[in-house]
């Protein structure tokens, strides 16, 4: 239950995060990122510009008036002075507001453009990656990945020239007013970088640890609840706390290391601050007494000194950032890098509406993964424009597979899928999702009403409309006896219906959705033998006007349609009508005879 995707990722990252820094392609898609907002970004960094030299410029007025006015005693011109002095501060103050504001809008619209890109990417990413994944850790990369991002992109760009410029303009004013005192000061640095670089190597790596942590935590919890009612029914709490405490723990320990390293920067900072001022205070003190510089220059320094490291700091929590925001960036990257097999593969070619609707299935072969046997195996079936086709079949025979097929989940290994001449893969998804209507083994419901449960096919549908589905689906009387009727709001994944309901609500959501082909796969498997009878009898109703796929063990609803389709281990082993099968299959005598096809009400679907 733990670390899978995420953890993947950060562990393939370990050896290359410091050779990474500044790769070409990273810094493709920084770029990308606040492409849609060069301007935002230039006003930002006139603003922020601005604000360097105007914060610069205080300590020089103050020089001039200690040296030109206080010292020689002439309070004429002061006042000016004075003046000058708030105006500068308070136009720096001014910039800095603007230029938190700018920069922090700017960071926020282009997460939410990788959050959007990323989520837009997972949704369309196929099955068979989804299946690899964990849900916690694709939550995880969402959430707090894409959010490490954010301090990067926000901070990164607009902070490292603001950075970088306010240490420059310091140095070179510092130099002009005195070159020997600039250089004493820079004498330090080196010890000043060298030990900020030590600390934040260990800092980045105990954050590292932190998120790493973080991702398996969620893991496990979005797992355990996902999984309640395993967990309960199997009495395995004290199991999952125990694991949870293991994770938990080891999370705990991680984010202790880091603040212990963090703690340090300060006493570091200010350590670096204080030798920096005792040279200064010693070195400087005796250049006035022996008159070498001015009174005013040595107040003038005093207050660069106390500005000095504070941008050497922000540049090194920059980089930080960055390399956190590298790790994330990473993992990012990779998803929405990773190819989509199930993509339109060609120039699309759109269907000329009206459909006719004919799906041919030809010489199909699928396995679900390359080392595994064809669970479909050169399966060629035509299904005509308003036939109701079922497929029976024993369990495990590749039913649902087939209509996962059809419904594009997957593609074939081998063969073809068309739909009125055209291939599946270069029919705009849109246009191809239009023209089926599914209701699945396992239905899924949203935590919503139940109401927009069955609109979620399609959004916008009126009151009436969703109405008029659930009374067809048989499904109207069960929702109005719920506690709010349509207005019922549903747990997360449906919970509060039993499996017989949920079932009825995707029935309605599949008719609700009007489509030429409905897809009904083992669709009243968990109905109540009365609901299902019900069902059933409207079932001839319902595929009015439609063609329809429907998995099915049940005889009387096979009985209803046009043609049964026998599906032996992944083979077309027989179609035909129920009698003529009788005759001529043995497979499917066989499927009647041991129930597997039963008129009998406990058997499924
Ligand atoms: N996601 C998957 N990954 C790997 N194998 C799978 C996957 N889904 C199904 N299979 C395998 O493919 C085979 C066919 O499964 P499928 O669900 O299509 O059968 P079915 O005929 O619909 O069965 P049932 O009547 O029980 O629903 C089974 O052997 C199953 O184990």
């Amino acid at each position: 239950m733990r670390g899978g995707f995420y953890s993947k990722f950060s562990r393939e990252h370990d050896g290359a995060w410091q050779s990474s820094l500044l790769t070409r392609k990273n810094l493709r898609f920084y770029a990308q990122l606040v492409a849609t907002q060069r301007k935002s970004l230039a006003i930002a960094l006139v603003v922020t510009l601005l604000h360097t030299v105007m914060g610069l410029m205080p300590p020089l007025v103050a020089q001039q008036m200690i040296d030109h006015h206080i010292l020689p005693g002439i309070p004429e011109g002061m006042l000016l002075w004075a003046i000058l002095f708030f105006l500068l501060q308070g136009g720096a103050w001014f910039f800095a507001y603007h230029q938190r504001l700018l920069t922090q809008t700017i960071g926020q619209r282009a997460v939410a453009d990788v959050r959007q890109q990323l989520f837009h990417q997972l949704l369309h990413l196929p099955m068979v990656f989804h299946e690899k994944q964990q849900k916690g850790a694709l939550t995880s990369l969402v959430m707090n990945d894409v959010g490490a991002l954010s301090a990067a992109v926000t901070d990164g760009i607009v902070g490292f020239i603001s950075d970088t410029a306010t240490l420059l303009l310091m140095i070179w004013i510092m130099y002009r007013l005195h070159p020997g005192l600039t250089l004493w000061l820079l004498a330090t640095l080196p010890v000043v970088l060298l030990a900020m670089a030590l600390l934040g190597r260990h800092i980045r790596q105990a954050f590292r640890e932190v998120r790493e942590k973080m991702a398996a935590l969620n893991t496990q919890v979005e797992e355990n609840f996902a999984g309640i009612r395993v967990v309960q029914s199997l009495g395995v709490q004290q199991q999952q706390e125990q694991d949870f405490l293991d994770v938990s723990e080891g999370n705990l320990q991680a984010g202790l290391k880091a603040m212990v390293l963090l703690a340090l920067v300060f006493p570091l900072t200010s350590l670096t601050t204080g030798t920096g001022t005792a040279l200064l205070l010693w070195y400087g003190g005796v250049q006035v007494m022996t008159e070498t510089i001015t009174l005013g220059i040595f107040v003038a320094f005093l207050t660069y000194l106390r500005k000095f490291y504070q941008p050497l700091r922000n540049l090194s929590d920059l980089y930080n950032t960055y390399l956190a925001a590298l790790a994330s960036l990473d993992r990012i990257m990779t998803v929405l890098e990773t190819p989509n097999p199930l993509a339109v593969k060609d120039a699309l070619s759109p269907l000329p509406e009206p459909l006719r609707g004919e799906v041919i299935f030809h010489q199909v072969s699928f396995a679900y993964d390359e080392n595994q046997a064809n669970v479909l195996d050169n399966l060629s079936l035509v299904l005509r424009p308003g036939e109701r086709v079922g497929i029976a079949g024993a369990t495990g025979a590749g039913k649902s597979t087939l209509a996962a097929l059809l419904m594009r989940l997957r593609d074939p290994s081998t063969g073809s899928i068309t739909l009125d001449g055209v291939p599946l893969p270069q029919i705009p998804p849109e246009q191809l999702h239009r023209f089926m209507a599914v209701v699945p083994q396992q239905v899924f419901l949203f935590s919503a009403t139940v109401a927009e449960n069955i609109a979620f096919g399609r959004p916008g549908a009126s009151r009436e409309a969703v109405e008029a589905a659930a009374r067809q689906a048989m499904a109207h009387s069960m929702i109005t006896s719920l506690p709010e009727g349509y207005d019922t709001r549903l747990g997360e994944e449906g919970a509060g219906l039993s499996g017989g309901q949920r079932q009825l609500i995707a029935f309605a959501r599949a008719l609700l959705k009007d489509a030429p082909l409905l897809v009904l796969d083992e669709a009243t498997a968990s109905m109540d033998v009365a609901l299902e009878s019900q069902v059933q009898a409207s079932l001839s109703k319902l595929l009015e006007n439609r063609s329809a796929l429907i998995i099915a063990h049940r005889l009387s609803t096979l009985k209803q349609l046009d043609r049964i389709c026998v599906i032996e281990k992944g083979k077309l082993a027989a179609c035909g009508d129920h009698a003529s099968l009788m005759k001529s299959s043995l497979y499917y005598r066989q499927l009647v005879e041991s129930n597997v096809v039963s008129s009998r009400p406990t058997s499924a679907g």
